[in-house]
């Protein structure tokens, strides 16, 4: 994929080098002007820019010159600077630009890496922002979109629960407190009877600010309060690290749902979601459709070829899975060759037909590792009954599968 241009104006050698580092460490290809007469030379280059990291000094622009050049041109900017005194910094913050980031340690070249990688995917990121306020509404709106990030807008709360329908996957949101009918209070009590803390960030806005309200918000669901009028790097730095926050977790929740080796999801996770579908059938009236299998003569695979030839073999079975099997099915790897799928309802002939493609295809694949082509079985058992318990549909599974195995394998075994 080509990478994306990032001009980088700095008229220091030493620091035009970290910045080149930086950039393309970030995955982005560093384009370089020195001076503000070869950022002029390079105007033929702009509608290929993603952004441009722009110091705020240049021997033929000492005042920040490059900055509205920059900007007028529809190229994006993060300004670096070496000057932190007040009228610099309002005299940056007064320009549209990404970010404002001084140059005082190594934590603000840690800081605009960090920043580059967040600009290049935060359109994945939904927020909403509910605000009665056309104005105020599109202000935040306007930063956000600054950052990249996908918004969404509300006019009250009624219409924010709407949206928040339409879009479950929304990671912040960011509501004003004054508002006609719901107010932002209500909207947080509202949110979270749907979604936890962990799942959806909720920052509360108001121009009334004090600590009392700050409370209030908190205690009735937001993870954040900012006070009207808000300086632009709190916004910023609220708004990305509330969604760190969120992102966070469902990091944590990824690797404690899946198994390292395959991604396939894990026993545990397998066991929590299909334990309360199989209950809810409990009486008798759905069959419950379960296919366990399990790579035949593994051992050997991993005797004569090595644990990191098995492994791959693991992997590619994976994907066949992945591959074979629609998102309505959830499929899992249990234990160490051993993985399971639940068909859910679906009825005898047509699980059988399934599974018995997925052994075919299992056949048929040829997986090369070190010089070496490996190909393997796999035996499958799979039962459609009424089991009352998620253990009892289990050892049924595995009863079968163990009849599969006895039977000479490759096979596929239903009850
Ligand atoms: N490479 C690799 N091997 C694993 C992993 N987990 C378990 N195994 C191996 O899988 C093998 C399973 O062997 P057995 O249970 O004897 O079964 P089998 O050789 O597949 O024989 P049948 O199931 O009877 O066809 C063992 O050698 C385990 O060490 C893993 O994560 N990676």
């Amino acid at each position: 994929m080509k990478k994306l241009n990032v001009l980088i104006v700095e008229d220091s050698k030493p620091i035009l080098q970290i910045h080149k580092h930086l950039v393309t460490k970030a995955g982005f290809n560093p384009v370089t002007a020195e001076t503000f007469a070869e950022v002029k030379a390079l105007e033929h280059m702009f509608p290929d820019l993603f952004c441009a990291i722009i110091d705020y000094s240049l021997p033929d622009a000492p005042n920040g010159e490059a900055i509205p050049y920059l900007l007028d041109h529809n190229v994006p900017g993060v300004v670096m600077t070496g000057m932190i005194d007040d009228k610099t910094r309002d005299t940056i913050l007064n320009f549209p630009v990404i970010d404002y980031i001084t140059k005082e340690s190594k934590q603000a070249y840690t800081y605009l890496q960090h920043l580059l990688v967040k600009l290049r995917v935060n359109h994945l990121i939904k927020v909403l922002v509910v605000d009665d306020s056309v104005s105020a509404r599109e202000y935040i709106k306007h930063l956000l979109k600054r950052h990249n990030y996908d918004v969404y807008v509300a006019s009250s709360g009624e219409e924010a629960m709407k949206q928040l329908e339409l879009h479950p996957d929304l990671k912040l949101i960011i509501t004003d407190k004054e508002m006609p009918n719901m107010d932002g209070i209500e909207l947080c009590n509202k949110i979270r009877s749907k979604y936890s803390k962990d799942e959806m960030s909720i920052i509360g806005i108001s121009g009334q600010g004090n600590q009392s309200l700050t409370a209030k918000f908190i205690k009735n669901g937001a993870n954040d309060f900012l006070t009207k009028p808000f300086c632009l790097e709190e916004f910023y730095c609220k708004v990305l690290q509330n969604i760190e926050f969120i992102e966070s977790l469902d990091t944590i929740r990824k690797q404690a749902n899946t198994d390292y080796l395959t991604g396939l999801y894990n026993r545990r996770y397998f066991f929590e979601q299909v334990s309360p579908e199989i209950v809810k059938r409990f009486d008798g009236s759905t069959n419950s459709t379960l296919a366990m299998m399990d790579i035949d003569h593994f051992k050997s695979v991993n005797d004569t070829y090595g644990h990191d030839a098995g492994d791959e073999i693991l992997k590619a079975t994976a994907l066949l899975i992945q591959q074979h099997f629609s998102a309505d099915y959830l499929a899992a790897r249990i234990g160490g060759e051993e993985f399971c799928i639940f068909l859910d309802t679906l009825g005898r002939d047509e699980a059988t037909l399934l599974m018995d493609n997925f052994r075919q295809e299992m056949e048929n694949m040829s997986v090369e590792v070190g010089g070496n082509t490996i190909k393997c079985t796999i035996s499958i058992g799979i039962t459609h009954c009424c089991e009352k318990s998620f253990d009892g549909i289990m050892i049924k599974a595995d009863e079968l599968l163990y009849e599969a195995k006895e039977s000479g394998r490759n096979i596929v075994i239903t009850d």
